[in-house]
């Protein structure tokens, strides 16, 4: 039986595969995740979710290593995770009042094959008045998230409606990871 590796520091990931009772271990990646803006956010997820995981294969080639990336698309940019709080003002700044899409990638590694899939969810955000955008920073909440606000936290008071996976916002789609991982289920230990 192989073990099963979340090659992510994210915690939100981390809580969400726990949710699934999968018995796992942590492994972080340390890659570069800078991105070519002329990519689509599509080939941008996907692409750095297997250098993660590729990366934490290459330290354990007998399990199965699962990694992940989020990004946020508007207007045809692609926002990552704030460097400050500057950066954090003028995402916050370009989502208010407006839909914006979030894309979460998932690369999922084994000796015998290699996996990778992406979800979009749409998210359609209220007008914000530039005292919620300063207080939000100041709460330090947008600083390692993508689009600078975090669905499950105090960013919830932003989003006025979804359409698609909750979970992919947060970092991690769920049942469809779950499902693809079904592919590798001969493999993988369950949590008794
Ligand atoms: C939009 C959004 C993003 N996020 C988070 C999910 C991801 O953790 C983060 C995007 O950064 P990522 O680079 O995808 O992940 P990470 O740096 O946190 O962890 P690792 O690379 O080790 O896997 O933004 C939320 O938690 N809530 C949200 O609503």
């Amino acid at each position: 039986m192989k073990k099963l590796i979340l090659a992510s520091g994210s915690p939100r990931r981390k809580q969400l595969l726990e949710q699934a009772q999968l018995e796992f271990s942590i492994s972080t990646s340390s890659v570069d995740e800078s991105f070519n803006q002329t990519e689509t956010p599509d080939q941008v997820v996907e692409q750095l979710a297997k250098r993660k995981a590729r990366d934490v294969f290459l330290r354990h080639e007998d399990c199965i290593i699962i990694g992940a990336d989020t990004i946020v698309s508007i207007n045809g940019e692609i926002l990552g995770k704030p460097n400050n709080e500057e950066e954090a003002k003028e995402m916050l700044c370009l989502l208010s009042g407006k839909n914006h899409e979030v894309y979460t990638g998932v690369a999922i590694i084994s000796d015998e094959k290699t996996v990778s899939f992406h979800e979009r969810t749409i998210v359609s955000f209220l007008p914000l008045e530039e005292s919620d955008i300063e207080s939000y920073i100041g709460s330090g909440e947008p600083f390692d998230k993508a689009g600078s606000y975090g669905i499950q936290g105090l960013g919830a008071l932003f989003v006025n409606k979804i359409d698609g996976c909750y979970f992919n916002v947060v970092g991690l789609p769920l049942a469809r990871t779950v499902r693809e991982l079904k592919n590798f289920q001969h493999l993988i230990r369950h949590r008794e």
